[in-house]
């Protein structure tokens, strides 16, 4: 038995899984960090090694099933346990009505919705050969809650996350599996900045502009970091979330209340 509980992040490289990587680490995680970019995990992977934490890189792409299963196997492996699985990695194209392709369609659902199912039948596998239960916590979005113009292909994919959260829940809370699932805002990384570059060149208007339009329903009056993100992870990930099952954990600011 590990003396750290393990947890694997996929899209652990940057953005809010990185935030996540750290959180975790700093919690007392051992963490393997699953991306499609090493370079970049295995960057993050020694820093934390050189300062206290314990975490590999492992080069995954989510889409492929038997690489999923591979590298939870890997992570088991190496760090001795395997608790948590978080399935961040995503892809989020904007796509106003009329412009999805086949090809699009076929590459964000086999990362989004794909991904996330590969994550959550590896994790269980994993759990069900150490015989003990564990954590399965599923990247879905603000964007899984209410539809958002522009997101058509994404939102579909975020509305599914949080199905197959709700169907696994059910499935696994029999052998001590809980499922839940995170549904950030708008969160200042990569990937929200590219929404924004882009809605605001259709728009003609400044990155900044493209920003601001994401940010006036935000109760709280400003974005998300990362970090807001991973603190509601770290308490999805911990002890003091066993009673909850099947929910997702709006950490948006108050987008939306019902
Ligand atoms: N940024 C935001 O405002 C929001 C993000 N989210 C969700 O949070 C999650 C993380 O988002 P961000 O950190 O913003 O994204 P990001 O684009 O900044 O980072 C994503 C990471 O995933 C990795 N990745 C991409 N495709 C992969 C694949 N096929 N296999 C493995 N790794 C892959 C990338 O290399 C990158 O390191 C995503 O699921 C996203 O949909 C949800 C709501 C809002
Ligand atoms: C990227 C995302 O999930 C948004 C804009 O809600």
């Amino acid at each position: 038995m590990a003396d750290k509980k393990v947890a694997l992040v996929t899209g652990g490289a940057q953005g809010i899984g990185e935030a996540t990587v750290r959180r975790l680490s700093a919690d007392g995680f051992a963490v393997a960090i699953a991306d499609l970019n090493l370079e970049g995990a295995q960057a993050l992977a020694d820093d934390l090694n050189a300062n206290g934490g314990t975490a590999i890189a492992i080069k995954l792409d989510v889409s492929d099933q038997a690489a999923v299963d591979a590298a939870v196997d890997e992570a088991a492996e190496k760090l001795g346990d395997f608790n948590v699985i978080v399935n961040n990695a995503g892809l989020a194209p904007t796509t106003p009505v009329g412009t999805v392709t086949p090809e699009q369609f076929d590459l964000v659902t086999r990362v989004n919705t794909a991904g996330t199912m590969w994550g959550v039948q590896a994790a269980t596998r994993k759990f069900r050969e150490l015989g003990h239960g564990g954590k399965i916590i599923n990247a879905t979005s603000q964007a899984g809650v209410v539809g958002n113009p522009n997101l058509m292909l994404y939102c579909s994919t975020k509305f599914a996350i949080r199905g197959i959260t709700q169907v696994a829940a059910r499935e696994l809370a029999p052998e001590g599996i809980t499922v839940n699932a995170y549904a950030p805002g708008i969160v200042k990384t990569p990937m929200m900045m590219d929404i924004a570059h882009q809605v605001a060149v259709n728009a003609g208007k400044d990155d900044e502009w493209g920003m601001s339009t994401f940010s006036k329903d935000i109760a709280l009056g400003r974005l998300s970091e990362p970090e807001d993100v991973a603190a509601g992870i770290s308490f999805l990930a911990g002890p003091d979330s066993d009673y909850i099952t099947g929910h997702t954990l709006e950490v948006d600011g108050g987008m939306q209340f019902h």
